[in-house]
């Protein structure tokens, strides 16, 4: 499902990163641990088809990413990849529900599940809410739903947990893998968290720099 095969990639040539390879089946879960600066959040870029490795191949559900471009790398992307960031990214304007159905519209998928990703994130009381009244927690679940929205092949997480405490925490890390299971989407945590370590056992570690 996700096959990422000799990536490189160095934003200064002196530093390059040494980047593993990477293997999932559909329904597999793997964590990427590494001290800050090893590249963790590049390599997750990469497998989401946002930033281009200078040599190696990354191959989703059997499409080879990097060779699709521009629009037709988007449309890749809206459908097949859902991506959940640091900081959760969502236009703060829009209400809860406003913000599901426009990463809908942009991957031409319908929209009728979202009430049932909010209720199984159990955020479904803030659909008509501002994202701006939300709680960090909350805010965050709702990165995540947006991020399932499409039924994605893969999931990608970039430190998800970083700005939780201990029961946001655990409540996020569970509904992602609850979640992968349920769609039997790869997943891929990026994370120095120690309370993520625990959760799953597939992990690699971004070596130094080569
Ligand atoms: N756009 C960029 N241009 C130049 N250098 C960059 C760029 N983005 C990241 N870097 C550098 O590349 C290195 C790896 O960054 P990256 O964010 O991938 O690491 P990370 O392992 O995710 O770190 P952290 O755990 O602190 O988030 C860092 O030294 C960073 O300063």
């Amino acid at each position: 499902m996700l096959e990422a095969k000799n990536l490189e990639f160095y934003y200064q040539e002196k530093q390059k990163f040494n980047i593993p390879d990477i293997n999932l089946a559909p329904g597999e879960q793997l964590l990427i641990i590494g001290k800050s600066g090893s590249g963790k959040t590049t390599v997750l870029n990469m497998l989401g088809g946002l930033l281009k490795p200078l040599n190696g191949e990354i191959h989703i559900d059997g499409t080879s990413l990097y060779s699709l471009k521009g629009a037709k790398l988007d449309k890749f992307r809206g459908k097949n990849i859902g991506i959940i960031f640091q900081k959760p990214h969502i236009l703060s304007p829009l209400t809860v529900e406003e913000n599901l159905k426009l990463a809908n519209f942009f991957s031409g998928k319908p929209s009728e599940k979202i009430d049932g990703i909010l209720k199984e994130l159990g955020i479904y009381d803030k659909k008509k809410s501002k994202v701006t009244t939300l709680s960090e927690g909350e805010a965050q679940r709702v990165s995540i739903a947006r991020a399932l929205a499409n039924s994605p092949k893969v999931i990608l997480a970039d430190e998800p947990t970083a700005s939780l405490d201990d029961a946001n925490a655990a409540t996020v890390v569970k509904l992602l893998k609850e979640q992968a299971e349920k769609f039997n989407a790869a997943l891929v945590i990026v994370t120095h968290d120690q309370r993520v370590k625990d959760h799953i056992s597939n992990q690699i570690t971004m070596g130094g720099l080569v």
